[in-house]
């Protein structure tokens, strides 16, 4: 008798051993991350994603909030071979079903074979089949969900007050804690503004540079923020990870699609195109840039499918990058990123300046 079953959108039901209670559901990811279970877990990108460690045991030095991205978990479940008391036991208290001891191997394999698939979770000792396939049937698909950057977002305005190397606007569409550490670290001070703010909102900060963070789901559903990338474009300097990167191709002429299963992982190669240099990179993305469109200069590719992981136009002042130059988790290869994008504020790169 099992207490944890997984249905799957192709009509398998897994069974598996609960080791946080629930029922729920969403699209089934993976990351091939090997350590940064913390950091994953907290990573708002992951809203409405069930996700599947394809590394065997996840916990093995313990949980610490200083590792946190924000304030709670954000996938609607969690997935391991095993996982440690420690994690169940913080999954639990977060009421985040969490479930192992199934081969995660062939659930990953299927996943590549198959792509990213929605999926429903029946944990606990009253758990059935019929339960996880009710959640499967109410599941809808990423793009669907369309007002995502409500779950995510801040509510309201706040500032992190740093130095005065550059005033920031930074649109937060589920934005990872690390990013606005990272301009804190170089002396920027920080306004974090909602995924909807309008360009007074942004006007009102007196900002050197608009930044769009990372965010979970269809970039296509962050209208407010392409919006204000063609606003401010040509006034302000730009700057973009992940799905700030989508917003800004898409704002700028450019398009985005859905890949089959998406980059999760912290070994993902990126290659610069002027440098040839290439970098490993920390990822969690299911969307890419399609075309990049007129204004932007495809500057990084990913080297295993070649995908686009920078933009740039030099003479407007954006620079975006797929992947996550923060780390956190992963490799701090990237870190230099954040010089660049402070760069554009001190070298006056945009043609014009708001008056
Ligand atoms: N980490 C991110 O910002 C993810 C971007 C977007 N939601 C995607 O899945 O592609």
């Amino acid at each position: 008798m099992s207490d944890a079953y997984l249905a799957l959108e192709d009509g398998r039901v897994i069974e598996a051993r609960g080791r946080a209670p629930g029922r729920t559901r969403g699209e089934l990811v993976f990351t091939t991350a090997y350590t940064g279970y913390e950091e994953s877990l907290t990573d708002p990108s992951y809203e409405e994603q069930v996700l599947t460690f394809s590394y065997p045991l996840i916990g093995n030095y313990g949980v610490r909030s200083e590792r946190f991205e924000s304030d709670r978990v954000h996938p609607r479940a969690a997935i391991a071979r095993e996982f440690t008391d420690d994690v169940a036991e913080w999954l639990a208290e977060e009421g985040v079903p969490a479930i192992d001891h199934l081969d995660t191997r062939e659930l990953v394999t299927s996943i590549r074979e198959e792509g990213a698939m929605r999926c429903g979770l029946a944990v606990g000792p009253d758990a059935t089949p019929a339960d996880a396939k009710a959640e499967l049937d109410a599941c809808k698909g990423m793009s669907e969900h369309v007002d995502i950057g409500a779950q995510v977002s801040v509510e309201e305005p706040t500032v992190h007050e740093g130095g005065s190397a550059a005033t920031v606007a930074m649109i937060d569409c589920g934005a990872k804690g690390s990013i606005a550490e990272s301009l804190l670290e170089r002396d920027a001070t920080v306004h974090v503004l909602p995924y909807d703010a309008t360009p007074a909102d942004v006007a009102a900060v007196d900002p050197d540079l608009l930044f769009i963070s990372n965010g979970p789901g269809d970039p296509e559903n962050f209208e407010a923020a392409e919006a204000l990338v063609d606003e401010f474009v040509g006034d302000l300097p730009i700057a973009g990870i992940c799905l700030g990167q989508q917003v800004v191709a898409n704002a700028l002429g450019g398009s985005t699609e859905k890949m089959d299963f998406g980059h999760r992982g912290v070994n993902q190669p990126v290659r610069d195109l002027d440098t040839d240099r290439v970098v490993m990179t920390t990822q969690n993305h299911g969307y890419t840039v399609g075309e990049p469109g007129d204004e932007l200069n495809v500057t990084q590719v990913n080297v295993n499918d070649g995908t686009a992981e920078g933009l740039e136009n030099e003479d407007l002042g954006v620079i975006t990058r797929q992947y996550h130059p923060e780390a956190h988790p992963g490799p701090n290869d990237s870190l230099d990123f954040f010089d660049d994008v402070l760069d554009l504020v001190s070298t006056d790169t945009p043609v014009a300046t708001s008056d």
